[in-house]
């Protein structure tokens, strides 16, 4: 038995050969047009019947709201592990940036891939459309195949596509999101820096864990056990009608791991990490859709809170953000799209927020990150050092801590110095003898400008002195280093005023173009 494909490609010559007959001028002349006509309309209706018209499946890299449409990113993904084993396309990008192990390829525009998959022969192509300035104004891909195939493309193909690329994210570990802010334009508004950004990420190499973290034990314990309620409890987010979230306040002074602890929640839950730096000029409307491009299973971390929310809603400048815009981040009906998501707030003062940020419900936990206490001090001591049980030193070093306000990251930074075990702890007890004379310096400062009725910083000053202090050690090195024969004294001179000249260029260019300064 033969197939209508078998019957046509064998038939499909001969029809061929009569419409050119039919169509040749010399033909044509001696038959009536009408009938020509109904001969080539003829052959196009029994061509149809044979050949399978296509489908096209626009895949556009924005959504309806400017947010990066997540199968457009899974596709690119997907279609960047093809090309080394396909024979199409003829053309195709490889990169390699800064911190990346691996090379990237990528497709370019307007080339073809052909992929076979469960017997679908799938068109997939790149377009990219510029202005007239050579900015791109739209991507999309495009994705054809016969119809009649819809619903496996759309239902198994897409999907199996998307869902790959999800574990693909997580298959490297966690990994950390930060906003790009797009082409620069001299000619964009000054409100909004965020109309063309896109998160652009890495794989986070942090292998901080909650184990490794020196912060009160209790709280430790209960934040873990929150994190462990919080994903055990999808039934009930639905059943009392809760969109499936949680927010958290991190607060203390700089240096008391409230990074540290961000990384380590997101190792424990397997969570990626959205960083978002609220001085980077957002609107409301950028943050709505900033909200958006995040995915599920995410921590979304908005920093020093504080810096962005002090200003109140009148002060602002015309199309930055309002406060509340942030409040729609965290409770508003926008924050209820998704689920399985954590918001994170950090802020190095709690006392300058605004109440509003503040009040019942807003955030679930908030967690206060301290100095360093002497449990916080051994476990570090432990990790660092690899100091079991008890060492002869401690007693003294946490009489010390609880004279002084250190962080543990001063303290991790002491105990990364060279030399055995004693040598760095005896550098420990120095430091935090160093610190404590400070403080009483500032004490007895304090008392005397009182007495004087001066009313100045007195822990700013003596932090000041110190810091002269300092650098006038530094200068002597310095000038003691020209005197010894191995440095050049005239080329380090001719390389200073070099570096001088170079720093009041860019201080000037910055000072006429304030938005062409980093990055
Ligand atoms: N509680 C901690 N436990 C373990 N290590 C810590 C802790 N706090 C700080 N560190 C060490 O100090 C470094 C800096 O700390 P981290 O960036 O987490 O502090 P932070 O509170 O987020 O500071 P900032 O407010 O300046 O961002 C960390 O990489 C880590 O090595």
């Amino acid at each position: 038995m033969f197939t209508f494909r078998e019957m046509f490609t064998s038939l499909a010559p001969f029809f061929t050969a009569a419409v050119v007959i039919v169509l040749s001028p010399f033909v044509k002349e001696q038959i009536p047009s009408a009938v020509s006509n109904y001969l080539v309309s003829m052959y196009e209706k029994w061509l149809s019947r044979f050949s399978t018209p296509q489908v096209t499946v626009v895949i556009e890299e924005k959504g309806n709201f400017k947010t990066s449409n997540q199968i457009y990113e899974a596709a690119r993904a997907y279609l960047s592990t093809l090309i080394p084993n396909s024979t199409k396309p003829k053309r195709f990008k490889v990169n390699k940036e800064g911190m990346q192990n691996e090379l990237t390829i990528d497709i370019v525009d307007n080339e073809e891939v052909i992929v076979i998959s469960n017997g679908i022969r799938l068109k997939w192509k790149l377009h990219v459309e510029k202005g007239y300035d050579h900015r791109i104004l739209d991507r999309y891909l495009e994705l054809s195949f016969d119809k009649g195939f819809e619903n496996e493309v759309l239902e198994c193909y897409l999907h199996h596509i998307v869902q790959r690329y999800e574990n693909s994210q997580n298959y490297n570990g966690v990994r950390l999101y930060t906003r790009d802010k797009g082409p620069r334009l001299s000619s964009r508004p000054s409100g909004s820096h965020d109309e063309d950004g896109q998160w652009i990420s890495v794989v986070l190499k942090h292998s901080i864990t909650f184990e490794k973290l020196a912060m009160d034990p209790k709280q430790k314990e209960m934040l873990m056990d929150d994190l462990d309620r919080f994903l055990g409890r999808k039934d009930l987010y639905e059943n009392v009608g809760k969109t499936w979230k949680r927010g958290y306040l991190l607060y203390g002074p700089l240096g008391t791991g409230k990074s540290s602890l961000i990384a380590a929640m997101a190792n424990y839950l397997k969570f990626n990490i959205y960083d978002l730096n609220l001085s980077g000029r957002y609107s409301d409307e950028d943050l709505r859709r900033i909200l958006l491009s995040t995915t599920n299973r995410s921590i979304l971390v908005i920093e020093d809170v504080d810096c962005g929310a002090e200003l109140d809603d009148q002060r602002r400048e015309f199309d930055s953000f309002t406060l509340s815009g942030l409040l729609n981040i965290i409770d508003g009906l926008w924050s209820s799209c998704g689920e399985e998501r954590i918001i994170v707030f950090t802020t190095n003062d709690k006392d300058k927020l605004d109440p509003a940020l503040l009040r019942p419900g807003r955030m679930d936990v908030h967690v206060h990150m301290s100095y360093c206490t002497i449990d916080g001090f051994k476990l570090l001591a432990t990790k660092y050092l690899k100091i079991e049980g008890d060492h002869q030193l401690y007693r003294q070093i946490e009489g010390l801590l609880k004279n002084v306000e250190v962080t543990p990251a001063e303290i991790a930074e002491e105990l990364l110095k060279s030399g055995g075990t004693d040598v760095v702890l005896r550098g420990v007890v120095e430091f935090l003898e160093q610190r404590e004379r400070e403080k009483s310096k500032a004490v007895y400062l304090k008392k005397l400008l009182k007495s004087a009725d001066i009313d100045v910083d007195a822990e700013g000053l003596v932090e000041f002195l110190e810091q002269k202090k300092l650098e006038k050690a530094k200068a002597t090195e310095v000038e003691r280093l020209l005197k010894s024969a191995d440095i050049d004294a005239e080329e380090l001179v001719k390389f200073l005023k070099q570096k001088k000249v170079e720093d009041a260029k860019a201080a000037e260019a910055k000072r006429i173009n304030p938005n062409e300064s980093d990055g």
